[in-house]
Formats: structure tokens, sequence, C-alpha cells
């Protein structure tokens, strides 16, 4: 499994790329739980950003909520107060079927309407059910069609191979 640290200056250079391409100064950083949040804790310093982050719990907003039931461990999510018109960077550790963003940009829009979104994760893979791309990746992992991978930490923050409990 790749280092995460130097996953992390690959992020960091993509998004200064992408950002200064398009005259954005200093969008706001949202990590959805729990490696989101993570990645976007340590993503945050690599930039310089100073602006106070956001952080989603999506588990109400997922298709499979009923399937799934509850997180043992729901947070309320915590974000700026006013979005309409923000550039967002939204960050999570993994992409993978495309339904925990297509959940988190529900909720994002339920807070306001931002100028943008960026989509900004750690590692992604195959198996995308929707149409959701990231525009910034640390890295494409390949993997079969029963192997997973999660991000474990915080600390120390490290990438493990797991199996797929039930095919999604
Ligand atoms: O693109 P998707 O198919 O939605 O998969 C990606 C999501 O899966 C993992 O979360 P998981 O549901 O395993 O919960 P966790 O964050 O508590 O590990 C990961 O943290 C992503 O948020």
């Amino acid at each position: 499994m790749p280092e995460i640290a130097s996953l992390l200056d690959i992020m960091a250079e993509q998004s200064r790329r992408h950002f200064e391409q398009r005259g954005i100064e200093e969008p706001i950083v949202v990590g959805i739980h729990t490696g989101g949040v993570w990645i976007a804790e340590a993503l945050r310093p690599r930039l310089g950003y100073t602006r106070p982050m956001g952080k989603l719990d999506i588990s109400f907003y997922r298709d499979d909520f009923s399937r799934i039931g509850m997180h043992p461990q729901v947070r309320p999510s915590e974000l700026p107060e006013e979005l309409d018109n923000e550039h967002i960077l939204l960050v999570d550790d993994v992409l993978f079927t495309g339904r925990t963003i297509r959940a988190a940009l529900n909720e994002l829009f339920d807070y306001g309407r931002p100028a943008s979104v960026t989509l900004a994760v750690l590692v992604e893979r195959d198996g995308r059910e929707l149409p959701v791309e990231a525009a910034i990746v640390g890295a494409h992992l390949e993997l079969g069609p029963e192997e997973q991978v999660k991000l474990r930490g915080p600390d120390p923050l490290r990438l493990e191979r797991v199996r797929l409990e039930e095919p999604r």
C-alpha cells in the first residue's frame, strides 16, 4: 500500500494547480467523516489554508441507510454558516461506487448553493456506479472485485487492503 504522506503531497500539488488555474485563492475544505476528515486535516496545512474547515456526516443521506442502519457513531455535520457562492474542496479517503459523494453533495446543497465543488480523494478504485469522478487523486488502486481498501487512523494514518463484507 502506498505511503500516505506521499499521496498527500500529490494531492496538495494537484489542488494548488487546480485552484490557481481557476483564480480561486482559498476554497472551503470539507471532509467526509471519518477518513475524509483526517485527510482534509492533513491536507490543509500543506496548502497553507486557514479558513475554518467543514465536516460532513452523510449517514442519513445514504441511499442504503435502511440496509446498513445507524452507524455506531453518527456525528453532526459542522459547516460554515454560509456556503452560497463559495468554492468547496470536498475531501474523502476512498472513491468506490460514488454513492458517498452523491450523498455528500445532497447534504451540502441543503446548506447552501456553492459556486463550485471540487472532489479530492486519497485513493480511487474501479467500481463506479454513479457518474462521479475526482479532480484530485492521490493514487489509483487496482483491486479485485472482492477487495476494498480502508483508511485506518488517525495516528498513524495507514491504508489497509480488506475483503468486501458483501457485494454492494
Ligand atoms: O464510493 P463509495 O462506494 O460510497 O465508497 C467510498 C466510501 O466508503 C468508505 O466508507 P465506509 O462506508 O466504508 O465507512 P467508513 O468511512 O466508516 O469506513 C470510504 O470512507 C468512503 O467514504
